[in-house]
């Protein structure tokens, strides 16, 4: 879709008189720009009498501010109906939007993938971007999975607070979304470092109500409770934010602490039988290890049949890679050997190619 010469229309939102100060103050001195100069036309949602609602399917921003309760993630909201991206909106703007700001959009025509990839991004996808500052640039690569664990344990949430069966969306580790075997969505995480604080802007993209070609949440909603039910995308991304400003105080305080925290052991790939090719030279080694859940660092821990512990890293693009540590036992630290060049093939999961890099490499996906 072209749509680069519409002004893009952003609605603007805060979540008490301070935020809402803040977004008078964008729309009064045209703050707020999008890359190729695209124009944009900003309104406050505080002046607009009723809220448009044009269906069902309209976003209200009411009813997302009405659902959140965090004291940073979300109050200041900017919804738009049609948009580059949000990922762009967002990171554009960094400086001018007060962390914790989130971009909203019900479509986009330049929506961002990881790898440089260009997403379609149609109706009936939940599609927002939202920012964080961090200080600690030895843990900024692992912000994606606290938004990862987020996504599915909001959606549990919700799932619980309604009285709905759980659907069971699972991380394919460490940024994708999956529902009955099927892609229903990703996580973006960009970073810039400026005056020692890493700006990061994460995107999430989750399929709530677009079921073709494939499916969505609501599709397997209904089969599993009937066809009047359905989630809300304001609902999930306030449940999400609601998640994620929990999980995020934890990871920044202690990093991940396993299993009295968030229940993710039951929808990773805890168990998951993956074959590790180690390449040697000319030969291609053969192991199976089990996926056991998460390393102190917030890595997939695995254990081979010889008790060998490898953490698994993911690279940039949609395959993983991961540098093996050996350990002496299993209640010493990890014992770095140097990084050993593998490549990992699960056959649980077809599309999973694992390539090598190094441990450092990692961080290069925050960059892409
Ligand atoms: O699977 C991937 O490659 C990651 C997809 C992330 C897409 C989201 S949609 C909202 C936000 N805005 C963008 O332009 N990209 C992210």
């Amino acid at each position: 879709m072209d749509s680069s010469n519409t002004p893009c229309k952003l609605l603007l939102c805060g979540k008490s008189s301070a935020e809402n100060e803040i977004a008078k103050s964008l729309m009064n001195n045209n703050t707020l720009k999008l890359p190729d100069n695209v124009e944009i036309s900003t309104l406050l949602h505080s002046e607009i009498l009723d809220e448009p609602q044009q269906n069902e399917e309209s976003f209200s921003l009411s009813r997302f501010m009405n659902s959140l309760s965090t004291n940073l993630f979300g109050r200041l909201l900017i919804w738009s109906p049609l948009l580059p991206s949000t990922h762009d909106l967002v990171s554009n703007n960094f400086g001018e939007l007060p962390i914790g700001t989130v971009c909203i959009a019900d479509v986009q025509y330049k929506g961002r993938g990881r790898s440089k990839n260009v997403l379609e991004s149609p109706a009936g996808c939940l599609m927002f971007s939202f920012t964080i500052q961090m200080e600690d640039g030895q843990v900024v690569h692992l912000l994606q999975y606290v938004v990862s664990l987020a996504v599915t344990e909001a959606i549990k949430d919700l799932c619980d607070k309604n009285g709905l069966p759980h659907i069971d969306v699972r991380i394919k580790w460490p940024n994708d979304l999956y529902l009955n075997g099927v892609k229903v969505g990703g996580i973006l995480c960009t970073s810039t470092y400026r005056s020692q604080k890493f700006n990061v802007s994460a995107g999430i993209g989750l399929n709530v109500d677009n079921e073709k070609p494939t499916t969505c949440l609501n599709a397997i909603l209904r089969e599993l409770a009937g066809a009047a039910c359905a989630l809300r995308r304001e609902d999930i991304v306030a449940a999400f934010l609601n998640k994620f400003e929990k999980l995020y105080g934890l990871f920044i305080n202690g990093g991940f602490q396993t299993p009295e925290e968030p229940d993710y052991k039951t929808w990773l790939h805890s168990g998951q039988r993956v074959i590790i090719q180690e390449k040697n030279e000319n030969q291609v080694v053969e192991t199976v290890v089990t996926i056991q859940g998460l390393t102190p660092s917030g890595y997939l821990l695995a254990i081979g049949e010889d008790n060998q512990i490898c953490e698994l890293h993911p690279d940039g693009n949609r395959s993983y890679s991961f540098t093996t540590y050996i350990i002496l036992n299993r209640f010493c630290s990890f014992a770095e050997s140097r990084p050993r060049c593998i490549a990992i093939s699960n056959h649980l999961l077809e599309t999973w190619t694992l390539l090598c890099h190094l441990w450092n490499d990692t961080n290069e996906q925050l960059h892409n």
